[in-house]
């Protein structure tokens, strides 16, 4: 087949936001918009603690990690348990892009619905191997999800563009700033503060609490005016849209925006990423293993806590490497087995240890 009749790779949208931002809703109603296009995505729930998704997903975390068993064999709450469950997929996600490879001649987009708590994906080693492991296989952009009525105020718009910003370095990706909820709160304010610092500075001034008893800005109201003059740079590299995702309003700007960013993830990303596969075709292994060394770490703390422990798991570690167990399924083709990934490793062994707490 002549080069330019091959069909595109899918382009993958990685779903991130501040916790209630609108990013299950949004997943929900850019997938029904593909659907009503004739053009159904492929979709990655990676919530493992969502109690029910609206959108319906063809992997789903939750098929695979059992979050609640996991925050018991643990002994963590909420957030470590989501973590922790994060990591255990992960080591199953070379199954995962087995399974979007599969579909790449028939979607032409894949959505990754991403943990309500961000940092959990952004900071974490397993959300950065799966952001690296997809926009490695596929063209990718970021969509980051803003609940728009709750940043109207200056410190919290500035807040939340500073994370944006954090993540859009870290990820290197193209990066589409989403305000959702423009149904409730145009997003106007906020494209006039990122096109005109002046604007920005303006609102802050008028807005309370800036000035201190004598009258002088505050030293937070002064960083925030320098911190503006920074991210005026960073809002150069950047598309914004406004959207409701209760509505539908701005669903077709945010994927004329998504196909731009096809473009600059080929323009600018891939010819990077191809260097620097070149120049280090081993390295690009050794990072791999690296990071996957730093999310073994992360899940064995408790080893290195319990020796009791300790023996079992040393036991497990062989059982680990030969158990090479197919634990993601494609819930849109296969019914769920019921076989989570093991979590103890102690195959036969009723577990009545009380697991320790990470530090
Ligand atoms: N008015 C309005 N409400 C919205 C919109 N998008 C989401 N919401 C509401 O915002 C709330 C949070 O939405 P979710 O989709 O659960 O947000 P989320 O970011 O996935 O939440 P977590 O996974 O808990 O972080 C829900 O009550 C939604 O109905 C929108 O465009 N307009």
């Amino acid at each position: 087949m002549a080069a330019e009749e091959q069909k595109k790779k899918p382009i993958v949208i990685i779903t991130i936001g501040m916790a209630g931002a609108g990013k299950s809703t949004f997943v929900n109603r850019i997938s029904s918009h593909l659907g009503s296009q004739n053009k159904p995505p492929y979709v990655l729930n990676l919530d493992p603690a969502v109690a029910a998704t609206a959108f319906e997903s063809n992997i789903d975390i939750r098929d695979t990690v059992n979050y609640h068993e996991v925050m018991k064999q643990y002994n963590l709450g909420p957030n470590g348990g989501i973590l922790t469950a994060l990591n255990l997929f992960t080591t199953k996600f070379d199954q995962v892009l087995d399974l979007v490879e599969k579909r790449a001649d028939t979607v032409d987009y894949v959505i990754l619905d991403t943990p309500g708590q961000i940092e959990i994906f952004t900071w974490s080693a397993s959300g950065a191997i799966i952001t690296d492991a997809m926009a490695s296989s596929f063209p990718a952009v970021v969509a980051y999800v803003i609940d728009t009525p709750r940043t109207m105020a200056p410190a919290t718009f500035m807040s939340n563009m500073l994370y944006a910003c954090s993540i859009l370095y870290k990820t290197k990706l193209p990066f589409i700033l989403v305000f959702n909820k423009t149904d409730v709160q145009p997003h106007g304010f906020a494209v006039e503060w990122m096109q005109d610092f002046e604007a920005f500075q303006t609102a802050l001034a008028s807005h309370r609490d800036t000035n201190d008893e004598d009258g002088e800005p505050t030293y937070m109201n002064s960083l925030m005016n320098s911190m503006s003059l920074v991210l005026d740079e960073f809002y150069k590299n950047l598309k914004a849209v406004g959207v409701s995702s209760v509505t539908g309003d701005g669903i077709m700007e945010f994927f004329e925006a998504v196909d731009a960013s096809r473009e600059e993830y080929e323009r600018d990303y891939l010819p990077e990423l191809e260097r620097a596969r070149a120049a280090r075709d081993k390295s690009l292994q050794d990072i791999k293993d690296e990071s996957m060394v730093r999310l073994t770490r992360d899940l064995a703390v408790d080893k290195q806590l319990n020796p009791v422990l300790n023996e079992t798991w040393e036991k497990g570690d062989d059982d680990v490497d030969e158990d090479e167990e197919d634990n993601i399924i494609d819930g849109s083709e296969s019914h769920w087995t019921g076989e989570y990934i093991d979590l103890t490793r102690q195959k036969g062994h009723r577990d009545d240890t009380s697991w320790p707490r990470p530090a």
